[in-house]
């Protein structure tokens, strides 16, 4: 059966990507009740995705590449240029497999000593500030710990300046002007400093633990042979590194989540079960990626809808997190809907969908999940904090977006009672 898809009629709606943010494909998609929409980005037919079954297109290798789908500001700021992001087929795979076995039981338990040791470091200084404010703190926490966990030497002098320039890269990418150029000259200072790491780590100079990204990047070789081009590796690291410290968002968004349901705080600490819904509530319920690029490799048609070879094709995470078809209530945040949540990989996609190996499905998940357990139950037991009066509301039209104090924290004290 041929249905009509319905389409923009003749105009560009790249500027409507600033104006509705995260809800850009929401509104054309779901208003629909279908799982495709037309529309022209950047002057060029575009699909739009959203659901369930536009993510199981979406990552469907046999239909989409990424090679040439990312704009290129993004790779010059966020991503960087000759990362795992843009590869397809068995370099893809091969490149994945880097980050794959990083993800091993034993250094995400590492990744979790790491993290809690940080936060009991970081709020002893607490308590004798008048307040805090949480985002800045997580940013240069989680600095610390990805450098720690990556085996990326890091001293207390240079934490601020790295956490400064990490933060750039993620919120100056979707900008434009000054911020946006200070996103890309972040990048440019981060890449030089590591592939000088990386020379010094080949060379011999530099000590650099096995297992940790570090070690496994610098002497990573490419499929076809040789080891990754220093400016590569560099860009493999932040891949580690930067991704963690953008961590500190859903950090925030958890504390707000416990001052808006205070009794979430007590169910944290006493019932792991339900700490493990609670992330994954946060992970679904707040915004952050909005929506992904790639390509259709052929023709086809699909649903109707005839999908021309190397056509932009973009999916819409944040929209298909709020499906309706999905999830009940999607705009409630309701932790214990994941008690007998049976999912499938198309469904839940915050971190992106399908299966880590073979597709972009992010494989920072786990290390993901990993700061989240233990940064909550700081939180909700290691201290005791008030809350003042302050703006945590958060807009869907800024991307990346975060609540507007940023969660300021006074009179801070440290609980008896031990965080393990
Ligand atoms: C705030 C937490 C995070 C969010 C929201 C997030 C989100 C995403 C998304 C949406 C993708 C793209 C998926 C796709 O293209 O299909 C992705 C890919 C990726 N993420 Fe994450 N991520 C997070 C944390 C992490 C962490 C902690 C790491 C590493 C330790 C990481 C490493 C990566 C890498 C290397 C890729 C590229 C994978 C590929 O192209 O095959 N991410 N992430």
């Amino acid at each position: 059966m041929n249905i009509k898809i319905p389409k923009d009629r003749g105009m560009d709606r790249t500027l409507s990507i600033f104006k509705d943010g995260y809800e850009f494909i929401q509104k054309r998609v779901q208003n629909h009740h279908l799982d495709v929409f037309e529309t022209r980005v950047l002057g060029k037919k575009t699909a739009l995705l959203s659901g369930e079954e536009g993510a199981r297109l979406f990552y469907d290798r046999e239909r989409m590449k990424r090679s040439g789908a990312m704009p290129s500001h993004i790779l010059k700021s966020l991503f960087g240029e000759g990362g795992v992001q843009g590869l397809d087929g068995a370099v893809h795979e091969h490149r994945k497999l880097l980050f794959m076995n990083l993800m091993t039981p034993s250094r995400l338990h590492d990744l979790h000593t790491i993290t809690t040791k940080l936060w009991k470091h970081t709020a002893d200084n607490w308590v004798s500030k008048r307040k805090i404010v949480l985002f800045d703190e997580t940013l240069l926490l989680l600095t610390r710990a990805g450098c720690e966990w990556a085996g990326i030497p890091l001293s207390d002098k240079e934490a601020p300046k790295r956490a400064k320039e990490l933060n750039l890269l993620i919120e100056g990418a979707s900008k434009v002007g000054p911020k946006y150029l200070s996103s890309v000259s972040a990048r440019k200072h981060l890449e030089e400093w590591l592939m000088k790491m990386i020379e010094n780590v080949r060379a011999g100079n530099q000590l650099a633990a096995e297992g940790r990204a570090l070690h496994e990047i610098a002497t990573h070789h490419d499929i076809n042979g040789p080891p990754l081009q220093a400016k590569t590796a560099a860009v493999e690291l932040l891949n580690i590194i930067r991704p963690l410290v953008a961590v500190s968002r859903y950090i925030v968004f958890g504390a707000c989540a416990m001052q808006e349901h205070p009794e979430s705080k007590i169910k944290i600490s006493e019932n792991e079960g339900y700490l493990e819904n609670f992330i994954q509530e946060v992970r679904r319920f707040y915004p952050f990626f909005p929506f992904l690029a790639a390509r259709a490799k052929n023709d086809f048609t699909w649903q109707g809808y005839s999908f021309k070879e190397g056509q932009l094709v973009m999916l819409d995470l944040y929209g298909t997190n709020h499906d309706p078809r999905l999830w009940e209530s999607p705009d409630k945040f309701m932790p214990d809907r994941f008690i007998n949540y049976v999912g499938s990989q198309y469904d839940l996609i915050p971190q992106g969908g399908g299966d880590h190996y073979k597709n972009h499905r992010c494989p920072g998940e786990w290390p993901t999940i990993e700061v989240m357990n233990a940064s909550f139950k700081f939180l909700a037991s290691g201290i005791s904090y008030s809350f003042p009066k302050q703006d945590i509301s958060y807009s869907l039209r800024e991307i990346p977006s975060l609540p507007k104090s940023g969660f300021v924290m006074k009179n801070i004290r440290i609980n008896k009672s031990p965080v393990k």
